[in-house]
């Protein structure tokens, strides 16, 4: 007996090292595939590499590259950008671009949102003899672009599902024969991959010589890799095969190397030429704060945040994880007397881009960088300082996860963006850690814990969400006592940031599970457990110190209006209103609101020279009448100065102005 004891021990101690084994061979297959799929990135980025580096060398003998340096239509362009467009000096990368495309060279833009892609082709559709046609992905977008042309006396056109009959037959008059007036061109995609009528036209106009140039706006819609795929954007590549010699740009503020690749296979313009403006927008401050698990809590900080920071006057917007809690958070922002309102899908995009967005706060995670940028990116338009604000919490991570994980590269995104969040955020334990001079905090014996609890889990045939998870630990804590090594107590939120922290170094995994109403994440053993049990991986939970409670420098923030800055506002509104789908601040931008008031030009020669010929003649006598009646103002309470405080104020009472809060979904609309 005593033999079969101990054969039955040692078949035990075999068996557990052949399970060892086991999982070793597992972590290693797993390994392997993550280097195999490295290494085809890494083959494909390379062979990029040389291809663009003939590329450039076989393009330096046919055309220079210094697209900054002097061309034959270098003051037509600038006539044109100030007299037309009103814009007084180009941004980063906007003169080399459009020298490029004037070049005819096939170009690739990437620039921020906000950033000014719009004047890259706009600019060269007028400099150009002919028709330039461009291809958006949305109707709304559309109205506002041929709006904002044919306020600034460009005739442009649009060939939509909206588009009248009557329209419409002037346009393929113009693009057949060349008549009438027509300078811009825009259509959604689905024209170009499904009315052969138009493509006909289209090419009677190229064999005349007429088509000038074509352009892709929001172009990482092309790309299934993209955020935002449109099925009818992968037809355009017909575009270069039909116009070989026309000057193809493609545009958009989001493309991952991948992405930008792909684009370029797809629209068939290999030798483009590529510029990448930094994503970086240094007008825009990114924070992100600690996210209480009291939803009335997050209300509260939000609240204040926005009452704190900005004056009734400015707006922003929030973005919520799903249409039921962007309901219930404009609601208890209007109990909180913020005028907050969520979107619905009826609200058109041009009604919640005509606020002027200060600020954007995400009340909860992204799905990715990719879409966290692209929301962000609608603050700050005008150039000047805005904040975005990420909410972060661990227990926010399963939500998004259990959306994503079936999406190509879904959870290499979403934990992409947790990354961040992780290292960015203001840490209450950072505040305590930093006082000890410990702002990294070792956690190889709660990893530990953690790891030996989930794989008695695992055997005994369980599963364990994240939550779960954390109560169970805190009884084993209890269960082990002075057993083990100390374990200091972690709070529950701190558990989580840590258990996050094992899903990203691979420690952990999530596993999903679907049940006919929704999909569970579950806390698994990943790759790397092993290594934490044998002491062999360390585990850091990186704690970053307290920042202080504002991301953006006090000497950054906007200055509160001025009485006539203000006037301009109001105007702008109220021509805007008056001029149907013209966004206010493109009849004036805040930086010309600003020159104006300081300026305070009256004569239109001196307004000529601040915002350009079309723009003066446009609204130059509103603009005056409004300088004029403000300084007289002025003079009276200089004369009366014992009631100018109070008049002034009342002026400002007047206004009766709100925080406007647009509250919307991250999910996807469809
Ligand atoms: N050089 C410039 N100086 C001042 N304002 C500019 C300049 N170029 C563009 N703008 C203004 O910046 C604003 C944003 O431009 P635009 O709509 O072209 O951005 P975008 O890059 O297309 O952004 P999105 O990715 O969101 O579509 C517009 O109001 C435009 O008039
Ligand atoms: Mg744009």
């Amino acid at each position: 007996m005593e033999t079969a004891d101990v054969v039955a021990e040692e078949l035990l101690y075999v068996e557990a090292e052949l399970q060892d084994v086991q999982d070793q061979i597992k972590a290693l297959l797993d390994r392997q595939e993550g280097l195999h799929k490295r290494q085809s990135e890494l083959k494909a980025l390379l062979e990029e590499c040389e291809a663009s580096k003939s590329t450039a060398q076989v393009d330096s003998s046919v055309a220079t590259d210094d697209w900054s340096a002097d061309f034959e239509w270098d003051s037509r362009a600038e006539d044109i950008r100030f007299n037309v467009f009103g814009i007084s000096s180009y941004r980063a990368n906007q003169r080399e671009i459009i020298n490029a495309v004037m070049s005819r060279r096939d170009v690739l833009v990437i620039m921020a949102a906000g950033g000014g892609k719009s004047l890259c082709y706009q600019l060269p559709a007028l400099l150009c003899d002919g028709v330039a046609l461009v291809v958006s992905p949305l109707l709304s977008l559309i109205q506002d672009q041929v709006m904002g042309l044919t306020t600034l006396g460009i005739p442009a056109y649009m060939l939509t599902s909206t588009t009248s009959k009557e329209h419409e037959k002037l346009i393929y008059k113009s693009l057949e024969k060349g008549e009438g007036e027509l300078k811009v061109l825009y259509v959604t995609p689905e024209k170009i991959s499904k009315s052969k009528r138009f493509m006909s036209k289209l090419e009677k106009c190229h064999h005349a010589g007429r088509l000038s140039l074509i352009a892709i706006d929001e172009a990482h819609c092309c790309s299934q890799w993209g955020h935002d795929f449109r099925p009818d954007y992968k037809n355009l590549g017909i575009l270069k095969i039909q116009f070989p010699t026309v000057p193809l740009i493609a545009l958009t503020a989001t493309a991952t190397y991948k992405v930008q690749v792909d684009l370029m296979e797809m629209l068939h313009i290999p030798k483009c030429v590529k510029f990448v403006s930094t994503i970086n927008r240094p007008n825009l401050f990114y924070k992100v704060h600690e996210k209480s698990s009291v939803g009335k809590v997050v209300i509260d900080e939000i609240a204040d945040f926005i009452r704190g920071s900005y004056s009734k006057n400015e707006s922003g917007i929030i973005y919520c994880f799903s249409r039921k809690e962007c309901e219930q958070v404009a609601k208890e922002l209007r109990g909180r007397g913020i005028s907050a309102d969520h979107y619905h899908a009826d609200m058109d995009v041009i009604a919640r881009e005509k606020v002027h967005l200060l600020f954007v706060i995400h009340h909860s995670l992204s799905k990715s960088m990719e879409t966290y940028y692209q929301e962000s990116g609608r603050a700050g338009r005008d150039g000047l300082p805005s904040e975005c604000v990420l909410y972060y919490r661990p227990g926010d991570v399963p939500r998004q996860s259990t959306m994503v994980f079936y999406e190509n590269a879904g959870l290499q995104n979403l934990y992409d963006i947790v990354r961040y969040c992780q290292s960015k955020r203001n840490c209450r334990r950072g505040a305590f850690f930093q006082h000890f001079g410990e702002p990294i905090q070792n956690c190889n014996g709660h990893a530990k814990v953690i790891v030996s609890l989930l794989r008695e889990i695992q055997e005994n045939d369980q599963r364990a969400t994240m939550l779960q998870l954390v109560e169970r630990f805190k009884v084993k804590i209890k269960e082990l006592g002075d057993s083990i090594q100390p374990v200091s107590d972690l709070k529950k939120e701190e558990l989580e940031q840590l258990i996050v922290q094992l899903l990203l170094e691979h420690v952990l995994k999530e596993e999903f599970q679907h049940t006919a109403y929704t999909t569970n994440s579950y806390i698994a053993l990943g790759s790397l457990s092993k290594l934490v049990l044998q002491g062999k991986k360390s585990v850091m939970l990186e704690i970053c110190t307290r920042r202080h409670e504002d991301g953006m420098p006090k000497s950054a923030k906007r200055g509160r209006m001025s009485g006539l800055e203000i006037k301009f506002d109001e105007l702008r509104k109220e021509l805007s209103s008056s001029n149907e789908g013209m966004l206010p601040h493109a009849i004036l931008s805040t930086q010309q609101i600003s020159i104006l008031s300081t300026q305070k030009p009256t004569s239109i020669t001196h307004l000529q020279k601040l915002i350009g010929k079309v723009k003066t003649e446009k609204y130059g006598k509103r603009i005056i009448e409004l300088i004029e009646h403000h300084l007289k103002s002025e003079q009276v309470d200089d004369d009366v100065s014992g009631a100018a405080s109070g008049s002034k104020s009342e002026g400002n009472k007047k206004q009766k102005k709100k925080h406007t809060v647009l509250i919307e979904s991250s999910e996807e609309e469809q």
